[in-house]
């Protein structure tokens, strides 16, 4: 497909000898959207990488953390967007160790099979960066990508050419741009590291947080207690916005349950599936056992965050404690069913008699998670002897020898 490049005020920043970037003159020529989308990427990946970024903040740890916020807000005014427009966004913001992407998967599912437009900021990606960005649950498409990832570049690169954002602060910003022009009802917006100092905590007014399983992660910048991690989720809370939290520790909790009410938060945590009257019985779209606490949190944050908005989405006696669980009807049955999350305890059958277990663990608690599902499908395979191969990877300041021992009776 060919198109042609909208203009606009950006400033040229790779350029030929003759001044001009053959992949972004903006008046007149055409340039195919796949090479222009590729070329974004190629520009993306130019600016600092997570990992490096984590080594960065490792070194001046308290420093560059309270620099982040200030710093995004700059960025924000510079894209001329408006905490306004942001706030119209109706914002669920998510923080947590493990379930955060499940968890926002399954509520844009509800939110999208009643009929909302949704945006969807996840991260990490499995494939290809866009997957972080979703439009009605679909990665938003390359021309899109291109043509606001140029516009944000660019505008911010007018302001702060020596101070770039990285990686993940960019496609925060991106993500902010994309949904505020397509004029989403919803955002569903989960955390990258932590919660206080992460650059989606730049939201004023979130209508709900929820924070889910906590578990040991990133344990230089956030701390080895579960009560120091604790602290930095609940950074996200916000004054008088309600928050729902999944079972956790009683130290993590009281760190959670004292920085809520010093913002005034009404705070819950989320109920038991048990607690839950489902209109019939139902499968859920990501499988385990550990994705039920991931789908009460979603339906509580859906509860508060109707209720915020005035949307009478379930209709509730008014007397239903924020703490209980409630009648799920049919058509959420339905959309918990539907929704999609790969590879995350995702099953991939080939038909040369290979079967592959994905799976994104990476923390104490979801290795565990992740050899209990592995050990039922390996049950499910129905055979007497399967020859079970293992493909570990892990990265960061994570130790492999102590999380690879999660699998080691189960193959
Ligand atoms: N509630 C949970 N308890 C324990 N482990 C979980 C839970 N939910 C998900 N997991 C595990 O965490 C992995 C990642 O799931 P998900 O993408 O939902 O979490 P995340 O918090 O977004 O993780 P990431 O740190 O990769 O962003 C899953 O593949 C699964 O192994
Ligand atoms: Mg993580
Ligand atoms: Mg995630």
């Amino acid at each position: 497909m060919i198109r042609i490049l909208l203009p606009t005020n950006r400033i040229l920043a790779t350029t030929s000898a003759c001044g001009v970037n053959p992949f972004r003159m903006t008046s007149g020529s055409a340039v195919s959207s796949t090479t222009q989308y590729e070329e974004a990427v190629r520009l993306l990946n130019t600016l600092q990488s997570n990992a490096a970024t984590i080594k960065k903040l490792r070194g001046q740890r308290d420093h560059l953390q309270t620099m982040n916020l200030p710093q995004c807000r700059k960025y924000l005014e510079s894209m001329r967007i408006t905490q306004k427009e942001l706030d119209a966004l109706n914002i669920i913001h998510v923080s947590g160790t493990k379930g955060k992407g499940s968890t926002c998967a399954y509520a844009e599912a509800i939110l999208r099979a009643r009929g909302f437009k949704t945006g969807l900021y996840t991260s990490p990606h499995l494939i290809h960066v866009r997957e972080r960005i979703r439009i009605n649950g679909e990665p938003v498409d390359e021309q899109i990508f291109a043509e606001e990832f140029f516009h944000v570049y660019d505008m911010i690169k007018t302001d702060h050419s020596e101070n770039m954002p990285a990686y993940f602060k960019f496609l925060t910003l991106l993500a902010f741009r994309i949904f505020v022009k397509e004029k989403v009802e919803v955002v569903i917006l989960e955390v990258g590291i932590g919660g206080e100092y992460d650059c989606t905590n730049v939201i004023e007014h979130p209508k709900v947080c929820g924070v889910t399983t906590l578990d040991y992660d990133h344990i230089s910048l956030l701390g080895s207690k579960l009560s120091e991690i604790a602290w930095h989720k609940a950074g996200i809370f916000k004054d008088n916005v309600p928050a729902v939290y999944s079972p956790t520790t009683v130290e993590a909790e009281n760190v959670l349950l004292s920085r809520a009410s010093s913002k005034n938060v009404q705070i819950s945590e989320a109920p038991p599936i048990s607690d839950y009257c489902f209109a019939r019985s139902i499968s859920p779209g990501i499988s385990g056992l550990h994705q039920f606490p991931n789908i009460s949190l979603a339906l509580q944050l859906i509860r508060h965050w109707s209720e915020q908005c005035q949307l009478p989405i379930l209709e509730l006696p008014s007397d239903t404690p924020s703490y209980r669980g409630f009648p799920v009807p049919e058509w959420m049955c339905d959309a918990i069913e539907s929704c999609r999350w790969p590879g995350r305890s995702q099953v991939v059958r080939t038909n040369r008699n290979v079967t592959y277990l994905l799976d994104g663990a990476h923390t104490p608690k979801s290795m565990e998670a992740c050899a209990e599902w592995a050990a039922e499908e390996f049950a499910n395979l129905g055979k007497k002897s399967v020859k079970k191969i293992a493909l570990f990877q892990c990265t960061a300041d994570r130790s492999p020898s102590t999380l690879i021992n999660y699998l080691k009776d189960k193959f």
